[in-house]
């Protein structure tokens, strides 16, 4: 039976979502609202890669188109009218300390005041005449425009009045302007030399315009809260606020925004702040904040919206490639997911048919993750931090082990070689009753080579070798064992040919009793479903093996899964002569045959582990020999080579760490258990 994706699902919800906008009847400003969230939703799916880019923009382009024509539309009926109401708004939001003060602005009167007028005037015939580049700019609709700016009166003597009828002037803003002091006519000469020269006269007074060009837009609910951006308005604006909300008016009688534009596109008012001047001049100030609410240009809503559209991209791919705290998103579903680099993603086994998923897997492996959109859908069951942690602390990624590196064990490099190697290089032969185990358990006294040989297979059979500690399951990550386990298995099926190492598998599997804790008996049940579908799947080329030093305490639910019991002994003289020799052909060396002979005796019981460690403390005797004085200066090849004595001063400090008590036990369990000779 077929059933939809969860991503079909999601796009369903979009399009009831947009219906249920479209056809609902509100008033615009309802309905912009709506949009508004619509289009924050679709960002947010978007950032979360809940949806792809390209259904993302698509969508947002719907929504954008609609929005924006509410936003930006004139019609005094289905629009919000963005362009005039938004000033307006602005040149009411200047309330001063005295709470009789009241904007005079409104649409019906600012034209009808003679400096407003002049100003109009002025501005046409000036319009030819450039200024200095940086004087001023004049950005209209999306084009900024450099034209020289008239010398403006327009705060000036008794013009002031009928500018701002009935307002009282707030004192505290008069002194904050550059050179004036309480009174009028201070602040009126402030404000003359900002429409005339901005940079040199009072290159304060740039900021406060800028911020109101930012603040005149952002008063609609589009960009953001209306009261936060109400707020960053410096008490010091004022008077250039409304020496731009006197600019950004049109005439009494040209109610409809359209001619409006017309108006300003025939450059009867070409002025509005110069965005370079502004932003440069703004630094100083509270930078955090401009930057949130400065904006370069006049924008419509739905020019904003994509610049913002598109800033959101940018910043959370950039996001995604570092990591840091709130790395949900960049380690989620995320397109953009860097810790994936080379990473396959794991194959769910419940999305139906495993071959098919492994199809879908496999070529990626070539291809890049910051670009492969599916990765989202194989990892939908797989938490992303878990995917991280298994191919940084889990995926192995050591130098390569060959099986002559491992000295001794004979029989167990053998039957590895025949049961697991092979099978792995060539799965088409191997297959029905030659198939090979799944499971492996490599069992015998601590430092024998149990890991040792589970690199081996690793590098071997060419497999993904994924090397984890059974007690770093259990309490490394506390209360997420299972969910480790089961990633685990998902990623290694996504890497196949796989070798899942799990070294101290006692402590993982080890019998299931009353006083066993709650989370480890979870994470022992889901290893154990693991394993059986690991090992039970003719397909799945996984293999598991286990390494134990106590192979006693391992359930017998999980020993009869690990159907190849091996075990790992201590090292007979041939193999500890092997590695003697082995680790001083890397060193100067000076032992005889005879003297070779004399250590590999001396060292019987010793693990391989042992033998390590007595040939490195031999190896320290030379240099315990020099004068510490000399250590200093004396070059490597000075050193004398390393000889016997050495051997005999490292036998004094360096015992065998098996106990024969302890080698009795594990050869009982052999010969119960092992599947050795
Ligand atoms: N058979 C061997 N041949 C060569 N080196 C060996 C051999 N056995 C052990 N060693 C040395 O001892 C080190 C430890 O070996 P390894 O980690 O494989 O032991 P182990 O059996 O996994 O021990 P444990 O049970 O404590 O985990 C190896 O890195 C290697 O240097
Ligand atoms: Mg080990």
């Amino acid at each position: 039976m077929e059933t939809s994706s969860p991503r079909s699902v999601h796009l369903g919800e979009w399009q009831k979502n947009y219906l249920v906008v479209t056809s609902s009847t509100c008033t615009p400003g309802q309905k912009a609202d709506a949009y508004r969230e619509q289009i924050l939703r679709i960002q947010y799916a978007c950032a979360n890669s809940e949806i792809s880019q390209v259904c993302a923009t698509k969508l947002f382009k719907r929504y954008t188109e609609n929005y924006s024509a509410i936003i930006d539309s004139d019609n005094v009926e289905t629009g919000l009218n963005n362009y005039a109401e938004s000033i307006l708004a602005l040149a009411g939001s200047q309330q001063a300390d005295s709470s009789k003060w009241q904007s005079g602005l409104s649409i019906n009167n600012v034209f009808k005041m003679s400096k407003v007028q002049e100003m109009m005037l002025a501005g046409k015939k000036w319009k030819e005449s450039l200024l200095k580049p940086a004087d001023a700019s004049v950005v209209i609709g999306k084009e900024p425009t450099v034209s020289e700016l008239p010398k403006f009166n327009v705060c000036g003597g008794s013009g002031e009045r009928d500018f701002l009828p009935g307002s009282v002037y707030d004192t505290d803003r008069t002194q904050a302007i550059s050179g004036s002091s309480l009174g009028h006519s201070k602040f009126q000469s402030a404000l003359q030399p900002t429409a005339t020269n901005t940079t040199k006269t009072c290159p304060t007074s740039s900021t406060p315009l800028g911020e109101s060009a930012t603040g005149t837009f952002h008063t609609t609910p589009l960009f953001g809260n209306t009261k936060k951006e109400t707020h960053s308005f410096p008490k010091t604006s004022t008077g250039p606020n409304k020496f731009l909300s006197s600019l950004s008016s049109f005439p009494a009688d040209c109610e409809n925004p359209r001619e409006r534009k017309v108006f300003y596109g025939s450059g009867t008012i070409d002025m509005l702040p110069d965005p370079i001047l502004n932003k440069a001049s703004s630094k100083t100030e509270d930078s955090d904040q401009r930057e949130d609410n400065s904006l370069p240009t006049f924008k419509t809503a739905k020019e904003q919206l994509w610049a913002d559209q598109k800033k959101k991209c940018h910043q959370s791919q950039h996001v995604s490639k570092s990591s840091y705290g709130g790395v949900k998103k960049s380690l989620g579903a995320g397109k953009w997911r860097g810790v994936s680099g080379k990473f396959v993603p794991p194959v769910s086994k419940e999305d139906g048919d495993e071959q098919g998923e492994r199809a879908k897997c496999k070529p990626m492996r070539a291809e890049s993750t910051e670009t492969a959109h599916p990765v989202d859908d194989h990892l939908k069951n797989v938490e992303p931090k878990m995917i991280e942690l298994i191919r940084n602390e889990i995926m192995d990624h050591g130098p390569p082990v060959h099986w002559e590196d491992i000295a001794g064990v004979e029989y167990a490099k053998t039957t590895i070689k025949e049961i697991v190697v092979w099978p792995m290089m060539r799965p088409d032969i191997f297959t029905g009753l030659r198939g090979p185990p799944k499971g492996i358990l490599l069992f015998g006294p601590p430092g024998t080579g149990k890991t040792l040989i589970g690199k081996c297979i690793a590098s071997q059979s060419g497999a993904t070798f994924f090397s984890i500690s059974a007690s770093s399951l259990t309490s490394k990550w506390v209360g997420e064992g299972e969910k480790m386990v089961r990633a685990l298995f998902a990623v290694a099926r996504c890497q196949q040919p796989a070798v899942i190492f799990i070294d101290e598998i006692d402590s993982l599997l080890s019998q299931r009793g009353d006083g066993e804790h709650e989370s480890s008996r979870r994470i022992k049940t889901e290893f154990l479903v693991q394993l059986d579908g690991a090992t039970t799947s003719s397909e799945d080329r996984i293999l598991v093996v286990g390494a134990t030093n106590r192979p006693q305490e391992i359930d017998e639910a999980a020993r009869r899964r690990l159907v190849k019991r091996l075990y790992i002994p201590l090292p007979e003289a041939s193999a500890r002569k092997q590695i003697v020799v082995n680790l001083m052909s890397k060193e100067p060396s000076c032992l005889s045959d005879e003297e070779i002979e004399l250590v590999v005796q001396q060292s019987d019981g010793f693990s391989g582990a042992d033998m390590t460690q007595l040939c490195r403390e031999a190896s320290l005797g030379p240099i315990r020999s020099l004068h510490t004085a000399d250590i200093a200066t004396i070059s490597p090849d000075q050193v004398r080579p390393i000889a016997y004595i050495d051997f005999e001063n490292a036998f004094r400090t360096v015992r065998p760490s098996v106990s024969p008590k302890d080698l009795e036990l594990y050869e009982n369990w052999n010969e119960t258990f092992g599947c050795g000779k």
